[in-house]
């Protein structure tokens, strides 16, 4: 990919709103519930950060890393697990939080692993997903908001590891080519 350029895509301030929903639905739904709240790295971390700091009821945090993009912006189809789950989750309450759902495969991949676990229940929490990409489906309980088909960076969202700082959601497009016809 060359010659890209970042649009303003999510503003802070919306940021801020689906934020504010998602915690508000999570503390609706488990009360004072323990929950053991699982990051899906390294996207989500950023996302993550700033739900958890909205939780009301008891909050364990764990992370699982998986990845499947690399320096592309689709999926390779296959997803690799660079760090596994290091502790014993049967019998909890598990909130799976992403950053994006896009082919659906990270998650499937995920919630197929977690199945093994004999856990009370597993909920999912994204702040974003692309419905038209989607190969596998998923159902997500709690959602941000749906996107259009643009490759997204920013907020924890990277592109060959790149922009994960970004305070606010961007588009990578590609810049018009002032050689080309
Ligand atoms: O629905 P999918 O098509 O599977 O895409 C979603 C996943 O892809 C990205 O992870 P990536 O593989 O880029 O790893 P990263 O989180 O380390 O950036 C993103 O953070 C999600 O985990
Ligand atoms: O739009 C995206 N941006 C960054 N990473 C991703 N992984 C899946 N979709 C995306
Ligand atoms: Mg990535």
């Amino acid at each position: 990919m060359n010659r890209m350029k970042l649009s303003l895509f999510i503003p802070k301030t919306e940021i801020e709103v689906y934020l504010e929903r998602l915690a508000y639905e999570i503390n609706r739904d488990f009360k004072d519930r323990p929950l053991v709240v699982i990051g899906v790295l390294k996207g989500s971390f950023v996302f993550m950060a700033d739900l958890i700091r909205r939780l009301n009821m008891p909050v364990e945090l764990d992370f699982v890393g998986l990845a499947s993009y690399g320096k592309n912006t689709q999926s390779c189809g296959k997803v690799h697990l660079t760090r596994p789950l290091n502790r014993d989750i049967a019998e909890k309450d598990i909130l799976v939080i992403e950053d994006i759902v896009d082919s659906g495969l990270t998650v499937s991949y995920l919630l197929k692993y977690l199945k093994k676990r004999r856990t009370n229940s597993v909920k999912l929490c994204a702040l974003l997903s692309k419905p038209s990409r989607r190969v596998c489906p998923v159902e997500i309980d709690y959602l941000g908001c749906e996107v259009e088909d643009k490759f997204l960076v920013g907020y924890g969202l990277d592109w060959a590891e790149c922009y994960r700082q970004l305070p606010e959601i961007f588009a990578l497009e590609e810049k018009p080519d002032a050689d080309k016809p």
